[in-house]
């Protein structure tokens, strides 16, 4: 035996009941003994509520409403039953309206309208939608019958949420059963008294309908049909990589559905738990779906939890003082006092000092729980052994559920760890002694961002996603992008990661979108719908989405840029950048990056800030975070120069070969910033910091390689001009070195605190000898590297290897964030 249970929205629409109709026909064609039982169509039953009250309140227009009622039954009589049979349904759907009329017309005479009159108008939705479903069957030549279930259960007068006697129900349930074999369709929802005075059971009484048969009947399973694809891992609504939960246990059903998942109500479930019945969540509209198993026990886990759910505003209200330290029956009274006015409490937390207690409500029952509370403490507030009693708003409440949460040790620091990097504040936290559930409080703003963001942590095996904003899309943002689009697939199918680029900004135009912007349509859409470029506007509004993993991408050389990065990394999102500017300007300001970075638990990273792609800056970071000690750095650290030198001379002319480096794309987007000397200067400052000697830019010396013509040059183009003016400066340059079989070299340096930058001739026996194209080195001697030092070699500059030390910094903060 199996009870099928179809839900509102299932017996909504004149296609949904075909459906319906189909799911019922395959379970008979298996010749499975099944009991069907309906809701009202969706929404009738608010509607019914709606027009009584109305009905109540002299306000005639309810007669309209209740056609539009009359006319959606209508509807389904004439699309799914054949014509000759139609006449005897539409008789006694209309004798039901005329019943329901008589009814509301008393209501309206006598101006009231009582729980007891609430429920009769009520049971007309199911017994509409009931008899109406039996009556298609019935015209497709099923055996079935119309059951009024006011027959078979029965209950108190606790009208609005009666309670069932179990002993005379299930006597009647196994008389009506016995008595025919035809398939019974079953009003949900309602019940009698022994008086046959019309009932019904509260929230989730359709459901309770099926369960108290399914009990009953010693039935192996019930199927409750809805329009979702089953429980989930989290509202689909909030979390786009929200998934079915397989299987789950009655108690972690419980948990979830007591913190928002409205998909079954599990208390009206109690009786087939108790027998140990299986229950499915199916899919009406997708009938092939597995679905959810809901048993006693649930089978193999994937994962440390089940489920994540939400109540997406919750008031939290405090209570605290030195005077509730050691005494007993405080916490008794605070609980009793509340539920002698009916307020539930949603979650509970104290701490083990025992100076304050905190509880949630329901933002509606706040100001009435200060109100009793104030009142039940009165004199201890007078005596100021109680502070006065506060409240918080604007909160929402997130749990993560799952019976797997026993065995595995880890699951509580998961979380917090993952709300943490992202910036999201844990108000209050419960964890009960079942480790079923822990609960966090959070601002309400954040809801969303930390849904999603622990989502992604404990469902790892479905994909993440990391939010990119990028600012400057000229050669490196260009390329950057171009190598995401290639990497989309690879990143998405072998390292479940979605790198969703949320925003994007040029000089002319932003485009944000939480949905993303596929990187080969970027040009299009930012030509379409983006708007004029305001970098405030920018920053402001990616802080205002509140994205979880957020990353901003600085790919400018912009100089004011860096304001921003603090208000970014304080609202906790990472920062990467080959931009040169924030770390070179002045300490205090390098120093307060890094802090900020720090004490948001994000992440500032600029690796392509000193020789491109190589791995210098991860190098000595790594080496100082162990404990070494830099003694001496050398090196070359321009791309630039280090291919004008291994390349003019002979015949070659100097301002051509800089031409040839600025296409290469190895200049700064002004060429006068490599040639002057200032972008060593720069990165040398940025070493120096990094093993800990604080200088400014002005503690750097600096050689000058040009003459001065050229550095007095307004323009790009003047620049150039000049440099061919100095032809023969830089002829004698390289023709002075090459007759002593030397090369040119500028060589950055660290050395006991000074740091300077000089333009050398080194011979072939020195280290920095043999380089070719925009090779950079540097050399590191340090403590544990003293007697030979630690070298890095390789092209220090170009577009694509400095966007793959962005791309490689992206994707350390994508394994940082988990
Ligand atoms: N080319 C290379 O080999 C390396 C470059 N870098 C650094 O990478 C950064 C980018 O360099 P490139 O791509 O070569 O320069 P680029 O000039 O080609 O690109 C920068 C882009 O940013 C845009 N931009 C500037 N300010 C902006 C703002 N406020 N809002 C929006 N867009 C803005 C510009 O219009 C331009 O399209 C520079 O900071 C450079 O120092 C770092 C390492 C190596
Ligand atoms: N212009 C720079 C690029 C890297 O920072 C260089 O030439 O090295
Ligand atoms: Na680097």
């Amino acid at each position: 035996m199996k009870v099928l249970k179809f839900g509102g929205t299932s017996v909504g629409s004149v296609d949904s009941i075909k459906a319906v109709i189909g799911i019922i026909e395959n379970n008979l064609a298996k010749e499975e003994r099944i009991a069907v039982v309906f809701s009202a169509m969706g929404g009738v039953t608010n509607r019914l509520i709606e027009i009584g009250k109305m009905a109540a309140s002299g306000n005639k227009e309810y007669v309209s409403f209740l056609q539009v009622v009359e006319e959606r039954h209508f509807a389904v009589v004439r699309a799914l039953i054949p014509v000759k049979h139609q006449s005897s349904t539409f008789a006694a759907v209309r004798g039901l309206f005329n019943e329901l009329g008589d009814i509301l017309k008393g209501v309206s005479w006598i101006r009231e309208l009582s729980d007891r009159t609430l429920d009769l108008i009520m049971s007309f939705g199911e017994r509409l939608s009931t008899l109406v479903i039996s009556e298609i069957l019935m015209g497709k030549g099923v055996n079935s019958e119309f059951c009024d279930a006011r027959h078979i259960i029965h209950t108190s007068d606790q009208f609005g949420m009666a309670e069932v006697d179990f002993a005379v129900t299930d006597h009647q349930i196994l008389e009506h059963f016995a008595k025919s074999t035809a398939l019974q369709c079953v009003t949900g929802f309602i019940a009698s008294t022994t008086d046959g005075v019309t009932t019904t059971l509260g929230r989730g009484g359709s459901d309770y309908t099926a369960s108290i048969l399914a009990a009953a009947l010693e039935a192996e399973c019930i199927e409750i049909w809805t329009d979702v694809d089953g429980m989930m891992t989290a509202d689909p609504r909030k979390v786009a990589n929200a998934f079915t939960i397989p299987s789950i246990s009655y108690a972690e059903a419980m948990e979830l559905s007591h913190f928002g998942a409205k998909v079954i109500y599990p208390p009206s479930l109690q009786p087939a738990f108790a027998k140990n019945i299986t229950l499915k969540v199916l899919n009406t509209f997708n009938v092939d779906f597995e679905g959810t198993y809901v048993q006693k026990t649930a089978n193999g886990k994937d994962y440390a939890i089940t489920g994540i759910s939400s109540i997406d505003e919750i008031a939290l209200v405090n209570i605290q003082g030195s005077g509730m330290i050691g005494v007993a029956g405080i916490s008794g009274r605070v609980f009793t006092a509340l539920s002698f006015h009916d307020i539930s409490v949603i979650l509970i937390s104290q701490a083990s000092s025992e100076h304050s207690i905190c509880f949630s409500v329901d933002p509606k029952n706040a100001a009435r729980a200060i109100e009793v509370l104030e009142n039940e403490f009165s004199s201890e507030i007078e005596l100021g052994h109680i502070d006065s009693v506060g409240v918080e708003k604007n909160l929402s409440i997130i749990a993560i559920v799952g019976e797997g949460m026993k065995q595995s040790s880890g699951v509580s620091g998961k979380l917090f760890s993952v709300l943490g990097k992202n910036g999201i504040n844990v108000v209050a936290t419960a964890q009960g002694s079942s480790e079923l559930n822990i609960s966090v409080v959070i601002s309400k703003g954040d809801l969303s961002k930390a849904l999603n963001a622990i989502h992604g942590v404990f469902f790892q095996s479905e994909t993440r996603s990391l939010n990119l904003f990028l600012v400057g899309v000229g050669l490196i943002g260009g390329t950057l992008l171009e190598q995401i689009k290639n990497q989309t697939q690879y990143l998405r199918e072998e390292k479940l990661l979605n790198l969703n680029l949320a925003g994007l900004t040029n000089t002319k135009k932003m485009l944000l979108d939480a949905d993303g912007i596929k990187p080969e349509e970027w040009k299009a859409r930012i030509d379409e719908e983006g708007v004029k470029t305001s970098l405030p506007a920018f920053v402001q509004r990616m802080i205002e989405l509140n994205l979880p993993n957020s990353v901003f991408v600085d790919c400018t050389s912009d100089k004011d840029i860096v304001q921003y990065y603090h208000m970014l990394l304080d609202a906790s999102i990472s920062v990467v950048t080959p931009n040169k500017v924030a770390n070179s300007g002045s300490y205090a300001e390098y120093l307060s990056l890094q802090r900020t970075a720090l004490k948001r638990g994000v992440k500032f990273l600029y690796e392509t800030n000193v020789g491109a792609g190589l791995p210098i800056i991860n190098t000595m970071q790594g080496l100082m975070a162990s404990g070494d000690k830099f003694l001496k750095i050398e090196a070359i650290l321009s791309g630039t120069l280090s291919y004008l030198f291994n390349s003019f001379g002979q015949g070659v002319r100097f301002a051509d070969v800089v031409r040839e480096a600025k296409e290469k794309g190895f200049t700064e987007p002004d060429p006068r910033e490599d040639l002057s000397g200032a972008d060593v200067a720069r990165k040398i400052l940025i070493l120096a910091r990094e093993v800990g000697v604080p200088l400014e830019p002005e503690d750097i010396t600096i050689a000058k390689i040009l003459p001065e013509n050229c550095l007095a040059a307004k323009t790009v183009d003047d620049f150039f001009d000049e440099m061919e003016k100095s032809d023969a400066y830089f002829a004698e340059l390289a023709e002075s070195a090459a007759s002593e079989g030397k090369k040119l070299r500028y060589i950055a340096s660290l050395d006991h605190g000074r740091a300077h930058v000089e333009l050398k001739a080194v011979d072939a026996n020195h280290p920095f000898y043999n380089l070719s194209g925009s090779d950079n080195i540097v050399s590191f001697t340090t403590e544990r590297y003293k007697d030979r030092p630690l070298v890095i070699k390789g092209p220090g500059a170009g577009a694509e290897v400095t966007a793959s030390g962005v791309f490689a910094d992206i994707m350390s903060i994508s394994s940082y964030l988990g």
